[in-house]
């Protein structure tokens, strides 16, 4: 990446913060929506797609430490008609990207990652241009490199590899992206993991939480598209009740691959939902199912409380599952991304994190200092909103792509 663009490191760095998702509508006591759980093969209603609910609830349904125990002794009067068995006829008008022809998918990383390169090897060509390395130089260095995201202790290690190898030695731009390259991929290397299905749990059950807008529903959409061009049977269960064009996104991805959906109306009970789910899919012998969650703030905390009662009751039906809590992180978000790993680990177990948005952000080097911080595994990078543009992660690539390195 040589474009130098002068002022341009100052401009984005100078101003910008972390961007905050909105925040989802307000909890209000209500009183608590009946979970309806039902039998463990319902039949399909004959009313295929349920209509939403005129007035939708605006938050989580409400908690109670035997909420579980309700559910249990609930299931003694199910009622047929809480379960919307949705496996085709998606809604008329619902906004899915389509995919058109493009470049391959490190084309569109690079390209995608080229605001974050462009700020660093800017950055460091101006600090690095006809010098000797000394300690001013690598102190410009650590800022221009904690500036970009990639975090402290990256930071150091890449200076101090240079103060190692080449103090007081002439040393080019290019030299520093080559250090930094292979920094970063030693730092990614590790936490570049693939998801693997557990063919012996059947369904593998896949939980889909994040912030809001972070991409958890597209995310589920390229999920399914892969497994079951895996020849894997999918189900999908649309868990973010909170929204009906949430739902509806959900349904046409199920239409789209061939994956049945369940889902309840609008402002329905999301654990209620998630057990229906996974009774549904284990009846039916499913390879997989996943579900989607209504995006939460990690410092809402009763919205991760229901989070937590979403997997509580997940547990009722299947205690090993879920057996993957994917967290989705928006590429764009920078530093906060740190934070929603942490407040969603400690909160709901996440074995593995999916960053989305990596086609267009200058943010990327977020990922560095969460995979140094945290260590999870990262399974994949959405380059894009068409259900093709879900990657394997591959540490060299990220690395070759943030250092601007062919
Ligand atoms: N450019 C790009 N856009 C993406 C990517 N992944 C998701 N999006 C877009 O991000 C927006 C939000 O995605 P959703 O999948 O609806 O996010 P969500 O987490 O389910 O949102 P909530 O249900 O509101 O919490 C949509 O416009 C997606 O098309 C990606 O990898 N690249």
């Amino acid at each position: 990446m040589t474009d130098k663009k002068p002022g341009f490191f100052k401009r984005l760095f100078g101003g910008e913060q972390p961007v905050q998702p909105p925040a989802p509508p307000e909890t209000q006591p209500v009183s608590a929506p009946v979970p309806q759980p039902v039998g463990p093969t319902p039949a399909p209603p004959p009313d295929i797609v349920p209509e939403p609910e005129p007035a939708p609830l605006p938050g989580p349904p409400e908690t109670t430490p035997d909420y579980v125990e309700d559910i249990e002794a609930q299931r003694a009067v199910p009622e047929p008609e809480a379960t919307a068995f949705v496996p085709l006829d998606p809604p008329a008008v619902v906004e899915v990207p389509v995919e058109t022809p493009r470049q391959g998918w490190f084309a569109r990383l690079a390209t995608g990652l080229k605001r974050s390169s462009d700020q660093l090897t800017g950055s460091i060509t101006s600090v690095f241009t006809k010098r000797k390395l000394d300690a001013a130089t690598l102190d410009e260095l650590e800022d221009v490199l904690i500036q970009a995201d990639l975090g402290l202790e990256t930071a150091t290690a890449i200076t101090e590899t240079l103060r190692r190898d080449r103090f007081d030695r002439d040393v080019s731009g290019e030299d520093v992206r080559a250090v930094l390259a292979s920094e970063v991929e030693k730092v990614l290397g590790p936490v570049a993991r693939p998801l693997v299905i557990d063919s012996t749990r059947k369904p593998f059950v896949i939980l889909m939480i994040g912030v809001n807008g972070s991409g958890k529903t597209t995310t589920i959409g390229k999920l399914a598209q892969k497994f079951a061009a895996e020849g894997k049977s999918v189900m999908l269960a649309a868990g973010d009740t909170f929204r009906a064009a949430a739902i509806e996104q959900l349904q046409v991805w199920g239409q789209r691959t061939n994956a049945p959906v369940i889902s309840r109306p609008a402002g329905a009970d999301a654990s209620g939902l998630a057990f229906d789910a996974v009774t549904e899919a284990r009846a039916q012998g499913r390879d997989v199912l996943i579900i989607d969650t209504a995006g939460r703030l990690q410092n809402r905390d009763e919205l991760m409380n229901e989070l937590e009662k979403v997997i509580r009751v997940i547990k009722k039906v299947e205690p090993s599952a879920p057996h993957a809590t994917l967290l989705t992180l928006d590429a764009t978000t920078g530093q906060n991304a740190l934070r929603q790993v942490e407040i969603f680990g400690q909160r709901a177990g996440v074995t593995g994190l999916v960053m989305t948005k990596l086609d267009g952000t200058a943010r990327g080097g977020i990922l560095v200092a969460i995979a140094r911080r945290f260590g999870l595994p990262v399974h994949f990078i959405g380059v894009g909103e068409g259900v093709g543009d879900l990657e394997p992660f591959t540490a060299s690539d990220f690395a070759r792509a943030i250092a601007g390195t062919d």
